[in-house]
């Protein structure tokens, strides 16, 4: 395997960078630098750590521009698009900060049960000690401050390790870690090659991992951790449901948004959308007219709302799962075209349960449509799936919400908005294949953290 690597912009297809791969070495030489760290790490007190975390939230602030424009040319995300995530990981830095501050435990009596011992016992949260973070190329700044943030706050040290075509903006992320206060011995990066991944999973001196992205990766990244604290952030194929009392502009803005937006690379992005038989003629129509709208091609631009995916075997990809629902019968009403790694938005009407694209995670600005009577079939349909993140759902009737919030194999149920609907402070995570454990700030801090009990 080569030791070097390129970056291409994916849509214009120039090469941006050229790296070389972090060695075994030096892998193991910033996990040796963590485990002295760790020390340091325990020694920042809780407003030392949330004075940090502030102060890189003006940083990240104050380049935000420059990191914006960063992750639009190492991933094609469009520049509204990357500015937004931009303010999202300022606000998922600022509660990281906050939270900082308020890491605490409970006391406990030992006389809730005879016999009576008269003891105290304080339950308190310390560090876990060195977290591998493992982040994905969609978010490539308010992903890794999901982890760096949290992970810092409970007073870890962090051996930050993105994917290759992040490495500018994640050597700049550093940096400015490094300028805010973190120190070097606190957190270190590495873009190791995969096949030297699961020795460094596997290191004694690594404490846990805090993973996001797809199935196998993680498949790979539990094989190699063994016992160790696990954090899996992995794929969704979430729905966006619309009951016939449901506001169906509203539900169209939230497919718009929440599927071509980020060229539908979103683990939360609204991957599935079911109708009920009465609003889908309504909502076809006016999703149709939506995206006709939409301007589709340079992300750089500031106009343009759809822009590439990520790359060509991930274009393909995308285009297979459309063929594939075509041939099976759907109906395409737009798009189904791609032009280099951007793919036009599509509709897809009448789709089978049974495509792929129904059943499966499909990273691209592809909308299917399925038409359903009743709830007791829209909850199986829904449930059909591998994954389980979030779910949106539009309707005025709280019975309906109650029902799906109970029904729904899924993280988080949004009423009247779509299922890629996110607060940073808010908990995160699916059920089956969509991962293990939360993120949200809060509940981050907790997952990278140990109950330490003193009983006096
Ligand atoms: N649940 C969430 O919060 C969330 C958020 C964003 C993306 N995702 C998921 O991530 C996927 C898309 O991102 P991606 O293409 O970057 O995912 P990916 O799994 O290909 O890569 C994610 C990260 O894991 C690394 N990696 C890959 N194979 C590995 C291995 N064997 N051992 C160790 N590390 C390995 C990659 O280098 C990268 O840093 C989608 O499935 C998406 O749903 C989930
Ligand atoms: O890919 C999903 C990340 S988020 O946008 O839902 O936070």
């Amino acid at each position: 395997m080569s030791t070097r690597y390129q970056v291409v912009n994916p849509y214009q297809g120039e090469v941006i960078g050229e790296y070389g791969y972090t060695s075994a070495e030096a892998a193991l030489a910033a996990i040796a630098t963590l485990k002295a760290g760790q020390r340091m790490a325990k020694a920042m007190v809780a407003h030392e750590r949330a004075d940090v975390l502030r102060k890189l939230a003006g940083l990240l602030e104050r380049h935000g521009e420059t990191l914006a424009r960063l992750i639009t040319a190492e991933t094609g995300k469009t520049i509204s698009d990357a500015r937004v995530e931009l303010s999202r990981a300022v606000n998922t830095t600022i509660a990281s900060a906050e939270e900082a501050r308020q890491i605490h435990g409970e006391a406990l009596d030992s006389d809730a049960y005879a016999p009576s011992r008269g003891r105290i016992g304080l339950v308190c949260w310390r560090p876990l000690g060195t977290v591998l973070c493992i982040t994905p190329f969609n978010f490539p700044l308010n992903i890794a401050m999901h982890k760096i943030g949290p992970a810092f706050a409970a007073g870890n040290c962090i051996l930050f390790k993105p994917g290759p075509a992040n490495t500018a903006s994640a050597r700049l992320l550093t940096e400015l870690c490094y300028q805010a206060g973190i120190p070097q011995d606190v957190l270190q990066l590495c873009i190791p090659s995969l096949p030297d991944m699961a020795a460094i999973i596997g290191h004694p001196d690594i404490d846990a991992i805090n993973f996001t992205g797809g199935t196998a990766a993680a498949d790979a990244i539990a094989a190699a951790a063994g016992y160790k604290k696990l954090l899996l952030e992995l794929g969704g194929n979430d729905p966006l449901i619309l009951m016939p009392d449901g506001d169906v502009d509203a539900a169209v803005e939230a497919a718009i948004n929440q599927r071509f937006a980020t060229a539908g690379q979103r683990c939360t992005a609204a991957k599935r959308v079911f109708l009920h038989r009465d609003v889908h003629a309504a909502f076809r129509e006016r999703l149709l007219a939506r995206t006709r709208q939409l301007v589709v091609g340079d992300p750089s631009l500031e106009e343009t709302f759809v822009g590439p995916v990520i790359h060509a075997d991930a274009a393909a990809a995308v285009m297979a799962g459309i063929e594939q629902a075509v041939a099976a019968g759907a109906s395409l009403l737009c798009g189904g075209k791609r032009e280099g790694n951007v793919i036009l938005p599509t509709i897809l009407d009448q789709v089978t349960d049974q495509c792929a694209l129904m059943t499966e995670e499909l990273f691209g600005p592809v909308i299917p449509l399925a038409v359903f009577d009743s709830l007791t079939e829209l909850i199986a349909r829904i449930n059909n799936t591998p994954y389980g993140l979030q779910a949106g759902v539009f309707t005025q009737d709280l019975r309906v919400i109650r029902q799906l919030f109970e029904a729904l194999d899924v993280g988080s149920l949004m009423a009247n908005d779509g299922p890629g609907f996110r607060a940073e402070h808010f908990p995160f995570g699916g059920v089956k294949g969509s991962g293990v454990g939360r993120e949200g700030v809060k509940y981050a801090i907790r997952e990278m953290s140990i109950q330490k009990t003193l009983v006096l």
